[in-house]
C-alpha cells in the first residue's frame, strides 16, 4: 500500500507548504506537472529525480559521516524533511540501519538528547497538565492514532533513569514498527510522560529538556498514568498503548493493572519474553532437549527478568509441567545475591522464584549450586559474565546456553567474543545487540541478537490489522513459536538463533500473521476474519513510494 501523495488542491501557494510537510514532501521527485500545479516552480533545482536516485544521495551523505551518532542525527533530520525517503532508505538495508536508529546508537542519542535536539517528534505530557491531559492530547494533529509508545525515561536500556532524554526510545521503537514490519507511519505517536528524574546530573544540565524535579511517589505517578490512560481511550479510541522503558517496578505494576482492562502491552516484559523464548526454543532444538528439562538462572530480577521467567513458566506448562514444577526450574540472582526465602527485600512477583537454597552473593557459587543449563543476563551490569562464569557454565554443560541481553553494548553481561572464546566454541550465545562474527579454532560463529525488535513490530502489525480488544500473553507465546519456526537448518548450522535481519520484513509479517490468526481464534480481533490472513496483511503493508 503506497502512501497517497494527498495533493489535491490547485492552490499555487501550496508549494512551500508541501516542501515543509515531511509526509507529503517529495523534494526533487516532484514532477514538472506537479511543480506547475502546486506553485513549486523555482523552489526546487530543475532536475526531476526518482526516489532511488534520492536514496543514492542519502547513502553518500551517510557514508561521509564519521560516527553512527551523526548518521542518527542525519536520519532523524531526514525523517523531519521527507518521511518517504527516510523509510525507503532504512527499509532498503535494515541490518545496517536498525542499529543506527535503534539499539545501540539510540543509547548515545538518548544520553545526548537535549544537546542533539532539533524538533519535537511526539508529545510530552507532564504532571503540570494534570486534569487537562485529554485536552492536551487533542493538540496532536491527527485523531486516528493507532499506537502510542510511552516512556517515563525511568529505565532507558541499561542506562538507568535519564528522564525526558528517554524520548529517543519511543521515537525509535515506533520507527521500527514501520521500518521492520511496514506498519503505516501515520498513526504512530511517540510520547514521553515527563515525571521528573532522579538523575541529578541531567537536572543540572542547562540543555536538559525535561522537568527539573524528582519523580513523584508511586501513588501520584499512578494517578497521572490513570488520567493519561483514560484520556487516550477518550481522544484516540482503539489506540494501543505500548509501555517502554519505565522503571522496572512501575512497569510490572502498571502492566498488571492495565493488561486486562485496555489495549496495551509492555515490550520490556512481554516482547523481551517472546524473543527470549524464541531464541531458547531454537537453541534447545539444536541441543535436542526440551525446555521443561532445563534449569534456568537469571542475573537480574527486574521487569525483563520477571517477564521472561513468567513466559518460560507458561511454555513449560504447555510441555506438561505444573506451574509449581516449572517455577522450581527457574532461579534468580540480583544485585543483592541469590533470590531465596530469607531475603526480606523481594516483591511478590520475585518471591515465586525464591527457592530454598544457601544464601549467596557470588554468581559462580550460585552456578555451582544450581547447575543451570541456561544463563540469562538482564542485569544492566556489563561484564558480569566474566571468564569464571562462562568457564563454569561450560564445565557443567556440553552446550551452555548463555544470553547476555542487557543493552547497550557496554552493558552486555559478556561479549560474543568472550562467550565463544571462554567456552571454546561450546556456548549457544545471544545478546541484546548484534556483535560481529567470531572465529574460534578456525570455526566461525554468528552470534544471535535476542532483541525484542524481532517481536514488538510484529505484535504492532497484528494489532494494526486485527484491531484486537486486548493483547494477551498467548500472543507473545505464539510470536515466539512463529519466530523460532523461521530458523531453519541452514541458519542453525551457522549458529543463528534468529532469522536474518536482512529479511526482517518477511520475518515480522510471518510472525504477525500467526499472531493475527490467534487473535481471530481467541475472539480478540474486532474485524471480520479474511479467508487468507497473510495475504490480507500483505495488502495493508506500507511501502515507501511517492
Ligand atoms: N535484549 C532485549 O530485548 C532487552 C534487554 N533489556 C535489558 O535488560 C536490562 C534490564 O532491564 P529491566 O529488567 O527492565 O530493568 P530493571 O531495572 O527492571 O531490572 C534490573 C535488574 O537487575 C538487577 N541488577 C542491577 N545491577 C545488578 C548487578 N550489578 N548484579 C546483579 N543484578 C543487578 C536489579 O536489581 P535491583 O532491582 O535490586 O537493583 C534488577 O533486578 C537492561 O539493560 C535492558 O537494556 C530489557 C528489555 C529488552
Ligand atoms: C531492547 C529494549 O527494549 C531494552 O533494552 O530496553
Ligand atoms: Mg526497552
Amino acid at each position: 500500500m503506497a502512501r497517497a501523495a494527498k495533493i489535491g488542491s490547485q492552490d499555487p501557494k501550496l508549494g512551500r507548504t508541501l516542501l515543509d510537510d515531511p509526509v507529503r514532501n517529495k523534494g526533487t521527485a516532484f514532477t514538472a506537472e506537479e511543480r506547475r500545479a502546486y506553485g513549486l516552480e523555482g523552489l526546487l533545482p530543475c532536475a526531476v529525480e526518482s526516489l532511488d536516485r534520492q536514496v543514492e544521495r542519502v547513502m553518500q551523505h551517510l557514508e561521509a559521516k564519521p560516527t553512527d551518532l551523526e548518521r542518527y542525527v542525519y536520519l532523524i533530520g531526514l525523517a523531519d524533511r521527507n518521511e518517504t525517503l527516510f523509510y525507503r532508505t532504512v527499509m532498503s538495508d535494515p541490518a545496517r540501519f536498525v542499529p543506527i536508529l535503534y539499539d545501540p546508537t539510540v543509547a548515545e542519542a538518548c544520553l545526548a538528547f537535549g544537546h542533539i535536539y532539533r524538533r519535537a517528534r511526539g508529545m510530552y505530557i507532564t504532571r503540570l497538565m494534570k486534569g487537562r491531559i485529554a485536552e492536551v492530547l487533542r493538540n496532536w494533529p491527527t485523531c486516528d492514532v493507532r499506537f502510542i509508545c510511552v516512556s517515563t525515561g525511568g529505565r532507558i536500556l541499561g542506562l538507568g533513569d535519564i528522564g525526558a532524554n528517554g524520548m529517543g526510545i519511543p521515537i525509535g521503537k515506533l520507527q521500527l514498527y514501520t521500518a521492520c514490519a511496514a506498519v503505516p507511519p501515520d498513526g504512530l505517536l511517540p510520547m514521553l510522560l515527563d515525571v521528573g528524574t532522579t538523575n541529578a546530573a541531567l537536572r543540572a544540565d542547562p540543555l536538559y529538556l525535561g522537568l527539573r524535579e524528582l519523580p513523584p511517589p508511586e501513588q501520584k505517578l499512578d494517578e497521572i498514568v490513570e488520567e493519561l490512560v483514560q484520556a487516550v481511550q477518550q481522544v484516540f479510541p482503539g489506540c494501543c498503548i505500548h509501555f517502554e522503558d519505565w522503571k522496572g517496578t512501575d512497569a510490572i505494576r502498571l502492566l498488571k493493572r492495565y493488561k486486562d482492562k485496555i489495549l496495551c502491552y509492555n515490550d520490556d516484559i512481554q516482547g523481551t519474553a517472546g524473543v527470549t523464548l524464541a531464541g531458547l526454543t531454537t537453541a534447545l532444538e539444536i541441543i535436542g532437549t526440551p525446555l521443561a528439562e532445563q534449569r534456568i538462572l537469571f542475573l537480574g530480577a527486574g521487569s525483563a527478568g520477571i517477564g521472561i521467567a513468567d513466559l518460560l513458566v507458561s511454555a513449560m506448562q504447555l510441555e506438561g509441567l505444573s506451574q509449581e514444577a516449572a517455577r522450581s526450574r527457574i532461579s534468580m540472582f540480583d544485585i543483592n545475591g541469590l533470590l531465596e526465602p530469607s531475603r526480606a527485600d523481594l516483591s511478590e512477583v520475585q518471591r515465586v522464584y525464591a527457592h530454598k537454597a544457601k544464601p549467596s552473593k557470588d554468581l559462580v557459587e550460585a552456578i555451582e549450586a544450581q547447575k543451570p543449563t541456561v544463563l540469562i543476563g538482564v542485569s544492566t551490569k556489563g561484564g558480569a559474565f566474566d571468564q569464571r562464569v562462562v568457564e563454569t557454565m561450560s564445565r557443567l554443560n556440553e552446550r551452555p546456553i548463555i544470553f547476555a541481553l542487557s543493552n547497550p553494548t557496554d552493558r552486555a553481561e559478556c561479549s560474543a567474543e568472550q562467550a565463544y572464546t571462554w567456552s571454546k566454541g561450546k556456548a549457544l550465545y545471544a545478546a541484546g545487540v548484534q556483535f560481529p562474527d567470531v572465529t574460534v579454532d578456525g570455526k566461525r560463529f554468528h552470534p544471535g541478537q535476542a532483541n525484542n525488535f524481532y517481536v514488538f513490530p510484529a505484535i504492532g502489525l497484528a494489532t494494526y490489522v486485527a484491531r484486537p480488544k486486548r493483547i494477551t500473553d498467548a500472543c507473545f507465546v505464539t510470536a515466539a513459536q512463529a519466530l523460532a519456526g523461521q530458523v531453519g537448518p541452514e541458519l542453525r548450522a551457522r549458529g543463528m538463533l534468529f532469522p536474518s535481519q536482512a529479511d526482517i520484513l518477511e520475518s515480522e509479517v510471518t510472525t504477525a500473521a500467526r499472531v493475527a490468526e490467534l487473535m481471530f481464534d481467541e475472539g480478540l480481533a474486532q474485524v471480520h476474519r479474511p479467508p487468507d490472513v497473510r495475504a490480507w496483511i500483505e495488502g495493508q503493508l506500507y511501502t515507501p513510494t511517492y
